[in-house]
This record gives structure tokens, sequence and C-alpha cells, in this order.
């Protein structure tokens, strides 16, 4: 099978065609300058058009894609680049230097290198690391189980100053992703801070740095297999090699999101497709490798409290438009998907789907 280990190789259906690939035109690319105050000398009323004007551009990139990119964010361009420079040193230490900080079965922070995307093998390494520090969640995935357990962060000695950048840049992409859902919930017809109520103190948010290597067999292989983000939003950061994959909802095409520097790609979790009732549907995506460069990218996961209870949102069900779904809890999910990417099981991963209610 070339030199690709068997573990890696995707079913043929699932393949990327690395030379065939489309560009996506049309992913929508906002300017989310009227968050940060860059039209000082409007009045009022100009401001209010602005964000009435962005949120509509969010709601119609929630429903026709999934998937945007914003820039004028307000992350400085200096953070973004400190946090690139401590990942690459961090992704060229020898590997028993990154083994120091391995993660395991009992905490899924820290270094790995064997994930799995729906029981086949990704052609990456990552480092995770949580928001809150320690976050809880649940000890076991098992329903009945109630103990918690605390995820606490492992940090490298080397380089000395990754745990400074990647503090300061988690509270930077956490303003952001607060301002992201505001802008969604607006754009769904609540209030703005309706939804800030299930991220108190304790979200399960997490970073993760992702190292693809170049793969000398990028037809067989995938650098995170196809799959839709079990959260509420990602907000990612790539460099400018390009390698991610979106199915486009339209026609079903996979088609390649186009590096822009310093912007992020925001994409919708399936948190937000439950909660507005599949109004906004999470899409699908997937990274392509290559033989020839190595890529960086570093998405933000941002994730609701353990104890929530995830399902359709009062306000946006009526005896037309009846919930699609059964509420379920996050965190017994969350822990229930960790557990299937970090070995590979016989069984499908759970999905929300598992949850739809069948209406009739
Ligand atoms: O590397 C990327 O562009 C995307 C990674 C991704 O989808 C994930 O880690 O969930
Ligand atoms: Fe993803």
């Amino acid at each position: 099978m070339g030199e690709v280990d068997v573990a890696f190789v995707q079913a043929p259906e699932h393949r990327s065609k690395p030379d065939s690939i489309i560009e996506a035109g049309g992913i929508p690319l906002i300017d989310l300058s009227p968050l940060n105050n860059c039209y000082h000398e409007d009045s009022a009323n100009d401001s209010a058009r602005h964000t009435a004007a962005l949120v509509a551009k969010i709601g119609n990139a929630c429903k026709e894609w999934g998937f945007f990119q914003v820039f004028n964010h307000g992350v400085s361009a200096d953070l973004q680049q400190r946090v690139e420079a401590a990942v690459k040193k961090f992704f060229d230490l020898s590997s028993e230097e990154k083994r120091k900080v391995k993660r395991d079965e009992v905490n899924p922070m820290g270094y790995y290198d064997t994930e799995h995307t729906k029981n086949v093998r990704d052609w990456k390494e990552v480092f995770d690391f949580t928001v809150k520090n320690p976050t809880l969640l649940p000890a076991s995935h098992h329903p009945e189980d109630q103990e918690l357990q605390e995820l606490r962060n492992q940090w490298p000695d080397f380089p000395p100053e990754l745990r400074e950048v990647c503090e300061e840049y988690a509270s930077a992409l956490e303003n952001l992703s607060f301002e992201l859902l505001e802008l969604i919930a607006l754009s769904l017809g609540l209030p703005g801070k309706r939804l800030n109520g299930y991220f108190n103190d304790d979200h399960t948010s997490f970073i993760r740095f992702n190292h693809y290597p170049p793969c000398p067999e990028p037809h067989l292989a995938l650098g995170v297999g196809r799959h839709k983000d079990a959260g509420t939003l990602t907000v990612l950061a790539q460099d400018d090699v390009g390698g991610l994959d979106v199915k486009r909802k339209i026609d079903g095409e996979w088609v390649r999101v186009k590096p822009i520097p310093g912007s992020y790609i925001v994409n919708v979790g399936d948190i937000i497709q439950v909660w507005s009732n599949d109004k906004y549907e999470s899409a699908e995506h997937r990274v392509t490798v290559n033989s020839q460069r190595e890529r960086f990218s570093i998405p933000f996961f941002f994730n609701p409290s353990h104890h929530v209870m995830v399902k359709p949102l009062e306000e946006l069900v009526d005896y037309q438009n009846p919930a699609k779904y059964k509420e379920y809890n996050w965190g017994k999910f969350f822990k229930t998907r960790k557990i299937s990417n970090f070995k590979k099981l016989d069984a499908e991963n759970i999905q929300i789907y598992h949850f739809k209610r069948s209406l009739v």
C-alpha cells in the first residue's frame, strides 16, 4: 500500500483527490470591524445599522455554508505570530521531548500523534490544552456515573514561553468567540446574550495545535478524516499552505478553503445545529495533506459547561416546528467522543443524529 501504514488508509469513497480539489468561491468573508469600534465617528444610528448588517451576513453564512471567514476580529497580529512561532518550536522538539507531555486515557490534554477520526488514523500530531485550567468533565461516559474529573493542562519545558503565550491567546479567542456567539444569537432573533449562560466560568473549550507533516500518499490518507465539530463554534487559524476542505451544501462537492493571512475561519458546530433546530447545520469538513509542505493550524473549540443539557431552544420551536432532537448532556457526549478519538473502536462514534426525534 505504498509508504503509509494501513491504519491511515481511507476507504476509497472517503479519499481526497488532492490534484483536483476546487477552491471554494463564495465562502462568506465578513468584516467584524463594527464590533471593534472602528467607526468612531459614527452616530449611534449608523452603528446600529452596521451591526444589523453584520448580523444578517452572519445569519446567511450560517444557513448557507455553516462556515465563514472573519477579519478585523480584534486579535492582534503580534499575538497571532507569537503563537505560531511557539507552535512550530514545540513540534520541532524530538519525539521523546514531546512524549513527556503525552496525553493518555485519563488526561486527554497534551501531545498526541495517534488520533483517529471515524476509526481511521489521522496524518497529524496535536497538542491540546483547555481554556479553563482545570476544566471539569464527567469522569466516565457511562450515563449513570455521576463522578467528575478535573482536566489539567500539561506544559512542556520548551519552548519556555509556550504556556504564557497560550494563555494570552486563549483569552483573546475566548473574547472573540463570545462576540461571535452573540452575533449568532441575534441572527436567530434572540437577545444577544441568550446563549452566554451555557458558558459560565466552567466552559469546556479547548485549543488544539495541529501539525500535518508532508505525506507521501496524500490520495490515501487524510490529515483529519471527514467530520463535523461536536461543540458550539470552532474558530480556526490556518497557515498559508491550505488543506481544509468543506463539503459544500448546495451540491455536496468538497471545496478548499482559501487561506487568508490573519483571518479566522469560523464554523458552526453540532450544538448550534441542535439549538437552532436545524436552521443552521454544522458543515462537514476534512483536511487534505500534501507531499511537499507541512501545515499548521490552530482551532479554538468553543464548548459549553459539562452540565449543559443540549436541546432545541424553546423560542425556536412551536407546534409547526417541533423540536427535532431529544436533549442530551454535553459532558457525556464530549467524553464519549474523546474516547472514540483516542483509540480505534469497532462502533461508529457518537453523533447528534442519535438524538433525532422521529417526527411523523
Ligand atoms: O486543520 C484544519 O484546517 C482543520 C482541523 C479540524 O477540522 C479539527 O481539528 O477539527
Ligand atoms: Fe474540525
